[in-house]
């Protein structure tokens, strides 16, 4: 049987986790799971672990609480939730699309959901990630609806990345933007500019494809070309529309790109004082159907964690051996690289 540095299968594992986490877990009533995707052993290179945390949650106050509030009881739950990951020795967490306000595009209505919109580099959700990543010694993915006060106060949807030091390292803005069913994106910012960027951090590289730009397969292969380990897909849809797709298009990408991939949903139905319509016919309602949760990991060789549940706030654990994605590209004989190669040619 092939082992890992622990001498143990080196296939999925059940990770323990700690008595603090357990306890930030009761309190908080979120589910924590923990899983452990090894890579072979091998003679030269010894293993490289990064350890993810995915948190996915619903909504804490009504959509109708004051902006204030409403963000400031997300920071107050997702911090116990990521308290919790710290005490399990996480070293990058990931947060779900939009994670500081409710997912209101569905409403076309400016106000008050374009409130919630915050500078990347010094807003106040990033201030706030960048204690959690210093205090712990973290990477923190940040997803948020950004107000680019230098540009026109231009909105964007964009993930700021946190080092473990908690300086920004910079940010990654959603490059396809959804218009479909109630997801009216693009009322509010268009595709974003800033390319396929990977960041090199202390743990290895990692890359962040929003939401919608998991339908796009040239979108998860430019992540790989710029050298991506790890792919986080922070997202928020709904069971109606995309939960057939979901445990297949993250846990695809990863096989055919070398890379594991950490889906995240967020969980919950959200209401909405004001109706409104589909664009397909049907009655105007007043909320936007079940998001599913259900956030998962994928590996580069096929296999995936189990995911968190499909009501529950949770923290799902990974630890990740990076070495596999090498051992796989070796194995299967085909690489990213070469098939550009092969389009410029043909
Ligand atoms: N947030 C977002 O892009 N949702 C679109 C629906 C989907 O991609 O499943």
């Amino acid at each position: 049987m092939e082992v890992d540095d622990s001498g143990l299968p080196w296939t999925d594992r059940l990770l323990q986790v700690s008595e603090e986490a357990q306890k930030f877990a009761k309190a908080g009533g979120f589910d924590i799971l923990a899983y452990k995707l090894g890579a072979q052993k091998e003679q030269l290179r010894p293993p490289r672990y990064m350890r993810v945390g995915l948190l996915q949650h619903s909504l804490f106050l009504p959509t109708t609480a004051p902006v204030e509030q409403q963000v400031a009881a997300l920071h107050k739950h997702v911090g116990e939730m990521a308290a919790a990951a710290a005490a399990c020795g996480v070293n990058v967490i990931c947060l779900q699309e939009a994670w500081t306000m409710p997912f209101g595009f569905c409403t076309r209505e400016k106000l008050p959901w374009t409130e919630f919109a915050e500078n990347a580099e010094e807003g106040p959700t990033t201030t706030f990630c960048q204690k959690i990543a210093s205090d712990h010694n973290m990477v923190v993915v940040s997803p948020i609806l950004e107000r680019d006060s230098r540009h026109g106060d231009t909105l964007w949807n964009t993930a700021v990345v946190i080092d473990n030091s908690g300086a920004v390292l910079g940010k990654t803005r959603k490059n396809h933007i959804p218009r479909v069913g109630d997801f009216n994106e693009s009322t509010y910012y268009m595709e974003g500019n800033t390319g396929h960027r990977v960041f090199k951090t202390e743990f290895g590289r990692i890359a962040v494809n929003i939401c919608y730009g998991r339908h796009h397969p040239l979108n998860w292969l430019a992540y790989a070309l710029n050298g991506a380990e790890v792919v986080f897909n922070p997202s928020a849809t709904v069971g109606l529309l995309s939960e057939p797709l979901w445990s297949i298009e993250a846990r695809n990408a990863a096989i055919a790109n070398h890379y594991f991939t950490c889906a995240i949903n967020r969980v919950g139905t959200e209401y909405y004082p004001n109706e409104f319509t589909s664009g397909d016919g049907g009655k105007a309602h007043n909320d936007f159907g079940h998001f599913y949760g259900s956030s998962y990991v994928a590996a580069p060789d096929g296999r995936r964690t189990p995911g968190l549940s499909r009501i529950s706030n949770g923290l799902l654990i990974a630890d990740l051996d990076l070495n596999l994605c090498r051992q796989m590209a070796d194995q299967w004989g085909f690489r990213v690289w070469q098939s550009l190669t092969r389009v410029y040619l043909d």
